[in-house]
């Protein structure tokens, strides 16, 4: 069973709680978050404003496509990634936003492809808002969260702070259609993956589709009502945590039903050492996540 965590109990370092928590964070790689300070009517806009999105037609959204850039900003159409190299890439469309440097950052000047700037569709001044105050509602409850998990594994509980002030989180619209009537055993809405960075933070319209590989090998739905997010974990903090956080395999093959779901992966700052705590190793937070985006995105990948 995937623990069910009251955020709000979270806060408070409720004990029980805690222990939830702790058995989601290390044993499943899984957690439901719900009692958040982000409301159901507030996932509702923001999934409506992706629809609007989506739904547009494709000259529309070539406008913003990410293939013609060097990054991962604007949308993503079907079949722009490859998340495992022995499937088909998926038919998931996306749309992806990301952390923008404050001006004068010393970061700018390096121009980093993880800090690119963010790509807005014409004439839709309404998704740009809601996005970008989502973007930063969905980045105080990732950080809230961490705070816990920090205090979960022992760590203080201001551990990670300052390893997220220039966060490169990256916030995705995933838009599944229809599972095509093309599509066979290699083809995945999303196939089988783990995340790349820290902490995922979920939230869907409510449709099935999320399955998570279970430690016997078999696949599990994982089911969630809007107004409550799916937690899961990624390979940066499983790393860094020497194993002690599990990043846990997950894909969608989907179905009949046109789907939604919203991620904000939660990555720390370019230059944060990401090596396994106290191994005296160095592996940059940003190095890792520009591979994995290069490897998974093919406009990347074969540019
Ligand atoms: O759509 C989902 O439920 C999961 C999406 C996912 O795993 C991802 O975007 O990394
Ligand atoms: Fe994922």
């Amino acid at each position: 069973m995937i623990p069910r965590i009251d955020m709000q109990k979270l806060v408070k370092r409720d004990p029980q709680t805690m222990v939830d928590l702790r058995r989601g964070a290390e044993d499943i790689g899984f957690l439901i978050l719900y009692n958040t300070a982000i409301d159901a009517a507030r996932i509702d806009e923001v999934i409506a404003a992706y629809a609007d999105f989506f739904h547009r037609d494709e000259a529309f959204k070539q406008a913003v496509n990410m293939a013609r850039t060097g990054a991962n900003r604007g949308w993503g159409a079907g079949g722009a990634e490859q998340v495992d190299p022995m499937a088909n890439p998926d038919y998931k469309e996306v749309y992806d936003c990301g952390f923008e440097l404050p001006a004068g950052d010393v970061l700018t000047a390096k121009n980093l492809s993880v800090y690119a700037p963010n790509l807005w569709p014409a004439d839709m001044p309404e998704f740009r808002a809601t996005i970008e105050g989502y973007y930063h509602q969905a980045l105080e409850v990732c950080r809230t969260l961490l705070r816990a998990i920090a205090a979960a594994i022992g760590e203080d509980d201001g551990y990670f702070d300052d390893k997220f002030s220039r966060p490169m989180a990256l916030l995705r619209g995933n838009f599944y259609p229809a599972r095509p009537d093309w599509a066979g055993e290699k083809d995945f809405g999303i196939a089988a993956h783990t995340d790349y960075g820290c902490v995922t933070l979920l939230a869907t319209d409510g449709v099935p589709g999320l399955e998570v590989k279970t430690a016997d090998g078999t696949w599990r739905a994982v089911e969630t009502r809007p107004g409550s997010f799916i937690i899961n974990f990624g390979e940066m903090l499983q790393m860094w945590t020497r194993g002690r956080v599990t990043a846990t395999v997950h894909r969608v093959r989907g179905s009949g039903a046109e789907r939604i779901s919203v991620p904000m992966f939660f990555n720390p700052n370019y230059d944060t050492n990401v090596a396994p705590l106290g191994s005296g190793e160095e592996v940059l937070a940003g190095r890792h996540l520009k591979k994995r985006f290069d490897e998974t995105y093919l406009h990347l990948k074969n540019p």
